[in-house]
C-alpha cells in the first residue's frame, strides 16, 4: 500500500504493533478471566447451598419438634400440666428460636365457667380472656364476645414472657383461622401468615404453626372423624425478626461473608414478608443495564443469586442466597496481572517499532546519498535481526508462562475428525501420567479410556463445531488407571485470517475437590466413626419397612441397644479403646443382622436395628437373646479383656406405633425399663412404661438441683457384733426429701445420678456427711464406729478418687481406718486389673474396703483373692431364705468359710428374723445388719440408739 518512505508508513507499521499486541493481551485476559470467574461462582453455589440448606433444615426442626410435642397428647391421655411442662423443656432450650410451645383447648361455651373455676384452684385470679383482634394490644373484659366453641390457650411453656396468651381464647383470631382449619382437616402441622402475634409486644410480627390433637384413642377415617374428634391443637409461637438467626447460631453456622441470605415468609421475594436479611443492601433481583448485552463473566459487579421455596408446615417460603458485590482486584489478580503485563509488552513492542523506524528514516534523510544505502541497508538489517530477536523473546516469555503454568494446558488441532494434539505442557504430564510423546497425535478422549458415555461430551463436542468457547466435567483417567476428575475449558485459536485453527484447552484437576464432595456425601449419611447409617438414613429406611410391612401385613421390630457402662471405658481408657469397642460392638452386629436388615448408630453407645419380617423368616423373642449373648462374649481391646452387656429395647411395628417417631420413642423407654431392671436386660414396650418415662425426666430435672436446696438427708443403719451384740458400725444410706413427692428411695434415683454424672457431686457429700456424723459421734463420747459409705461406678473411676477422700478425711480430722468403702461386686469384677490398681491404691490411704451384695455378681474366686478387701457382705436375697431353703443356708455357709480363708470379715445383710441370726451365728458370721436389730434411721435417731446403748 505504502513505501516504505511514505510518511504514513511508520505510524501505520507502529499502530499495527500496537494493535495487534493488545488483541493478543485481550483474548488472554478474556481466557484468564472467564476462568477466574467460573471458579467464584462454583465457591459461591458450595457455600450458598449450604446456608439454605441449614434454614430449611431449622425450620424442619422446628416442626418436628412441634409433632413430638402432640406426640405426648397421643402417647399420655390428657397429660397434666406439669408433664406438659417437663416434657417441653428440653424441647425449648435444644430449639431457642421457638418463643413459645402451648396446647390450645377446645371448650363448649357451656364448659367456660366450669373451665374457669377449676383453673381458679391453681390460678386464683384466673380469668379466659377475649382479645379485640383489630388490635391485637388490647386485651378486654371477661364477657364472651361470641357463643361459638372456645380454644383457649391452656398450657404454655415458658410462662415468662407469654403471660399475655395463657387463658387467651383464640378461636376468633383471624390470622389463626386458616391454619387451624388445614390442621385440623388434614392431621398435619399448618403454619400461619406473619401476623402481630398478642404476646410478641410492640406489634412484633411473628407466626404460629398448629398441629391438631384428636381425642385419645379415637379412630380416624374421614375428614368428618377429624372435625368430630379434634379436642384441641398444640402450636408453636415463632418471632419471625429472629427465627432464622437463631437457626444459623443453634447450627453453629456463622453468616458467611461472601453470601448474603435473606427469606421471606411469602412463596416470592415481598419485601413485606421479609424475616431475615444478613446484609444491609438489599438483593436487587433483577438488573438491566447497558451490560447486559455482553458475557456476564466479563463484569464481577453482576450479581449472582440461588434462590429457591420450601415449605414450612404446608406454607410456602422463599430463600435467596447472593454473592456481595466485589471489588474489581478480588479474585481476579492473575488476569490483571495477565492485562497489565500484556499492556505493557504491547506498548514496549509498539514504541521500539516506532523508534528504530523514526531512526533509520532520520539516517536516511540526514545522509541522502544513494551510495550510503548499503551502509543503512545493513544497519537496518542489524536492527530488523535485534528486533527479532525481542520478539522471539517475547514469544519464548510466553511460552515459557505455558510451560510453567500448574494447570494442564493443551494445544489441539482444529481439523476434523481427529482434532489431534500437537502440544501438552509439562503439568499434563504431571497430572495424567501421560508422557507428550505418548498424546500427540491423539485425540483428547485418550483420556476418558473405556468411560465414554459422559455427559460433557456433549457440550465440548458442540463447542469445537460452534468454534466457540465449553467448559464441562470429566471421570478421566490417569495412565495408570487412576481416577482423575477434570474440569475442562476449551477455547478455539485464530489465525491471521481469523480462521480457527486450533483449540486450547485448560484441565483442572477437581479429584480432590470431588472426593471432598463425596465424602461430605457419604458423611450426611452415615456415622463416620462406625461406618453404619445415621439417623437420617434410619428414619427412611424405617418408613420403607412400615409401608411394606403394612402392604403385606407384616411386623417390623425396632430394637433399641444401649451398651452397659459404656461410658466408663470411655473415661478410664480414652476415647480411644472407646473407638475401638464401638467398632467391634458394629461388626458383631453386621453379622448378626440378614442383608435387608438395617443397623444405625445414633451417636454414643445407642444403636439401632431395624428387622422388618419375612414370609420365610418369622421373628423370635430368642433372637434378642442370641444377640445379646454376642456382645456379652469378652472384647479385647488395648490388652483388656472386655465383658460387655447391652440393654435393649423393642418397639413392635404396627402395634407399638405407626411412624418412625413412635416406633423409635416407644424402643428407647423400652431400653431404658430394661436399665432400670439391671442392664443385660431386653424389654418390649408396653403402653404403661410411657408414664415410668416420664417420671424418670421429672426425677432427671429435679435433681439437678436437690444438693443446692439441701433436700438430701443420710440415714444410718448399725451393724452389730455377732458374739457381743455390740453396735460396732453403721452403713451411710441416702434418702432424698422431694419437696412435692415425699421420700425417694435411692433405688429410682441412684441410677439417674449416675448415667448423668450428678452422682460424683452426690457421692463427695455423702462421704463428706458421714465422715462429719462419725467424728461428731466420737468428740461425744459415744464410741469409735466404722461408718461404711456406697461408692457407685463412676466414682470408682473417678480420676481423682484417692485425693478426694485423702481431703474429706483431712477436713473432717477423721482417722481413715474408721472409714469403710463398700463397692459392689459386678463394679470390681469389670475390669479386674484396673480395679486392683485403684484399690490398692485406697487400701494405701488406710480406709477399709469391703464388697457389697457378694454372691449376686459372677465373682471368681480366685481373683478375690486379688483384692486386698477386708470384708464380704452377704446379699440379702440370700440371707432372706436362709432358714427355709437349704440351697441358699449352703451358699451363706460356704461364703462365709471361704470369706473366714482369706482372713475377711463377713457381715450379713438384711437380717430380719431372731432364726436367720441363729443359724448365722452357727457359721460363725462376724457381723449382721437389718430390720430385725434397727432399720437405716436418722442422725438424732442413730445417736438417741448409742446413748441407750442397744444391744443385740
Ligand atoms: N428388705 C430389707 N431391706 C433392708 C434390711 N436392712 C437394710 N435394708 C435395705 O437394704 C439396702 C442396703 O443397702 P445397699 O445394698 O447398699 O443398696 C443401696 C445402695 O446400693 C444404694 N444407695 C443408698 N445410698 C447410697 C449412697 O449414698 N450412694 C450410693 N452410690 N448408693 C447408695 O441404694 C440401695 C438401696 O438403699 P436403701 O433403699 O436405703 O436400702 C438399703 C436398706 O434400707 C432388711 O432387713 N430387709
Amino acid at each position: 500500500m505504502f513505501r516504505r518512505d511514505h510518511p504514513l508508513f511508520l505510524p501505520l507499521v507502529t499502530f499495527a504493533t500496537l494493535l495487534s499486541g493488545f488483541l493478543i493481551t485481550m483474548s488472554m485476559f478474556l481466557g484468564v478471566r472467564h476462568l477466574e470467574h467460573q471458579k467464584m461462582r462454583s465457591d459461591f453455589h458450595q457455600s450458598a447451598d449450604i446456608h439454605l440448606r441449614t434454614v430449611v433444615k431449622g425450620f424442619e426442626d422446628m416442626v418436628h419438634d412441634l409433632r413430638t410435642v402432640t406426640q405426648l397428647f397421643i402417647a399420655v391421655d390428657k397429660p397434666t400440666r406439669d408433664q406438659f411442662r417437663v416434657f417441653v423443656q428440653p424441647l425449648l432450650q435444644r430449639s431457642p428460636y421457638i418463643y413459645a410451645l402451648s396446647y390450645q383447648r377446645i371448650l363448649a361455651p357451656s364448659e367456660r365457667t366450669a373451665f374457669e373455676a377449676q383453673m381458679r384452684k391453681r390460678y386464683p385470679d384466673f380469668k379466659i380472656k377475649e382479645l379485640d383482634w383489630a388490635d391485637a394490644s388490647a386485651i378486654e373484659t371477661e364477657e364472651p364476645i361470641t357463643s361459638k366453641q372456645l380454644r383457649i390457650v391452656d398450657y404454655i411453656e415458658p410462662m415468662q414472657g407469654n403471660e399475655l396468651a395463657f387463658g387467651l381464647d383464640v378461636s376468633n383470631s383471624p390470622a389463626l383461622q386458616g391454619p387451624t382449619e388445614r390442621a385440623r382437616d388434614t392431621g398435619l402441622p399448618s403454619a400461619s401468615n406473619l401476623f402481630n402475634v398478642a404476646q410478641l409486644r410492640n406489634n412484633r410480627l411473628g407466626f404460629v404453626i398448629v398441629m391438631p390433637v384428636y381425642r385419645h384413642g379415637a379412630v380416624i377415617n374421614t375428614v368428618e372423624d377429624r372435625h368430630r374428634e379434634v379436642v384441641g391443637y398444640t402450636s408453636a409461637v415463632l418471632r419471625a425478626d429472629q427465627v432464622v438467626e437463631k437457626i444459623l447460631e443453634n447450627e453453629g453456622n456463622q453468616p458467611l461473608a461472601n453470601v448474603i441470605l435473606h427469606v421471606y415468609a411469602s412463596a416470592t421475594p415481598d419485601e413485606n414478608a421479609l424475616v431475615y436479611r444478613s446484609a444491609i443492601k438489599p438483593v436487587k433481583m433483577v438488573e438491566t443495564s447497558v451490560f447486559d448485552h455482553l458475557p456476564k463473566w466479563l463484569f464481577q459487579d453482576t450479581p449472582e443469586t440461588i434462590s429457591r421455596t420450601f415449605d414450612v408446615a404446608g406454607k410456602e417460603w422463599y430463600v435467596v442466597a447472593a454473592i456481595p458485590v466485589g471489588r474489581i482486584t478480588k479474585n481476579h489478580e492473575g488476569s490483571l496481572l495477565v492485562l497489565l503485563l500484556g499492556t505493557l509488552l504491547s506498548l514496549f513492542g509498539a514504541t521500539y517499532v516506532y523508534v528504530t523506524g523514526r531512526r533509520s528514516r532520520q539516517i536516511q534523510q540526514l545522509v541522502g546519498v544513494q551510495s550510503q544505502q548499503v551502509r543503512i541497508a545493513t544497519e537496518l538489517m542489524k536492527e530488523d535481526s535485534v528486533a527479532r530477536k525481542r520478539a522471539e523473546q517475547a514469544l519464548q516469555l510466553r511460552e515459557r508462562a505455558i510451560e510453567s503454568s500448574a494447570h494442564a494446558i493443551i494445544i489441539s488441532s482444529a481439523a476434523a475428525p481427529d482434532y489431534a494434539i500437537e502440544y501438552v505442557n509439562p503439568a499434563f504430564e504431571r497430572i495424567t501420567g501421560y508422557s507428550a510423546e505418548q498424546v500427540i497425535g491423539h485425540n483428547l478422549e485418550i483420556l476418558q479410556g473405556a468411560d465414554i458415555e459422559q455427559i460433557g461430551k456433549e457440550e465440548i463436542y458442540s463447542a469445537i463445531k460452534e468454534k466457540r468457547t465449553g467448559n464441562a466435567i470429566f471421570r478421566s483417567y490417569r495412565k495408570d488407571g487412576g481416577l482423575l476428575w477434570t474440569d475442562m475449558y476449551i477455547a478455539p485459536v485464530k489465525d491471521d485470517f481469523d480462521k480457527v485453527t486450533h483449540f486450547v484447552t485448560a484441565l483442572y484437576d477437581i479429584t480432590e475437590m470431588k472426593r471432598y464432595e463425596s465424602e461430605l456425601e457419604h458423611q450426611a449419611r452415615h456415622d463416620t466413626l462406625t461406618g453404619l447409617v445415621n439417623r437420617n438414613v434410619l428414619r427412611d429406611r424405617l418408613s420403607q419397612s412400615i409401608v411394606y410391612g403394612a402392604r403385606y401385613n407384616h411386623q417390623v421390630w425396632v430394637l433399641f441397644l444401649d451398651l452397659d457402662r459404656f461410658k466408663f471405658v470411655n473415661d478410664t481408657l480414652g476415647h480411644n479403646a472407646g473407638d475401638q469397642l464401638l467398632n467391634k460392638v458394629a461388626a458383631l452386629l453386621k453379622a448378626f443382622t440378614r442383608e435387608f436388615d438395617t443397623i444405625a448408630r445414633l451417636g454414643g453407645d445407642e444403636f439401632v436395628l431395624i428387622l422388618p419380617e419375612r414370609p420365610e423368616e418369622t421373628l423370635a423373642v430368642n433372637l434378642i437373646q442370641r444377640l445379646m449373648d454376642a456382645i456379652a462374649k469378652p472384647l479385647q481391646i488395648e490388652g483388656h479383656d472386655f465383658f460387655l452387656t447391652c440393654s435393649v429395647g423393642v418397639a413392635v411395628y404396627p402395634n407399638d406405633g405407626q411412624d418412625p417417631e413412635t416406633l423409635l420413642k416407644n424402643a428407647d423407654i423400652a431400653m431404658y425399663r430394661a436399665k432400670e431392671m439391671g442392664s443385660n436386660n431386653y424389654q418390649f414396650y408396653t403402653a404403661a412404661m410411657n408414664e415410668r418415662a416420664l417420671e424418670r425426666l421429672r426425677i432427671e430435672g429435679d435433681l439437678r438441683t436437690a444438693l443446692e436446696r439441701k433436700e438430701f438427708v443420710l440415714h444410718y443403719q448399725p451393724q452389730v457384733d455377732v458374739r457381743t451384740g455390740r453396735i460396732i458400725g453403721m452403713e451411710a444410706l441416702i434418702r432424698w426429701i422431694h419437696p412435692k413427692f415425699g421420700a425417694i428411695s435411692p433405688i429410682r434415683f441412684i441410677e439417674v445420678a449416675e448415667e448423668t454424672g450428678m452422682i460424683v457431686q452426690i457421692g463427695a457429700w455423702v462421704l463428706r456427711t458421714a465422715c462429719e456424723f462419725n467424728k461428731d459421734l466420737q468428740r461425744k463420747g459415744l464410741g469409735y464406729l466404722r461408718v461404711a459409705v456406697n461408692l457407685s461406678v463412676r466414682q470408682f473411676y473417678q480420676k481423682d478418687l484417692v485425693q478426694s477422700i485423702i481431703k474429706t478425711l483431712h477436713d473432717t480430722e477423721l482417722t481413715p481406718h474408721y472409714l469403710e468403702v463398700e463397692l459392689t461386686e459386678s463394679l470390681v469384677m469389670s475390669d479386674v486389673e484396673l480395679a486392683v490398681g485403684i484399690l490398692k491404691h485406697l487400701k494405701s490411704v488406710g480406709v477399709q474396703l469391703s464388697i457389697d451384695d457378694f454372691g449376686t455378681g459372677y465373682s471368681s474366686l480366685a481373683y478375690l483373692k486379688r483384692f486386698p478387701i477386708d470384708a464380704l457382705k452377704i446379699d440379702q436375697s440370700f440371707v432372706r431364705d436362709i432358714t427355709n431353703d437349704q440351697d441358699d443356708a449352703a451358699i451363706v455357709a460356704s461364703i462365709i468359710s471361704l470369706a473366714h480363708n482369706l482372713r475377711l470379715q463377713v457381715i450379713a445383710e438384711g437380717v430380719e428374723t431372731n432364726e436367720q441370726i441363729a443359724f448365722l451365728r452357727r457359721q460363725h458370721c462376724d457381723e449382721i445388719q437389718g430390720f430385725y436389730f434397727s432399720p437405716p434411721v436418722s442422725s438424732e435417731a442413730f445417736e438417741a440408739m448409742l446413748r441407750e446403748g442397744k444391744m443385740l
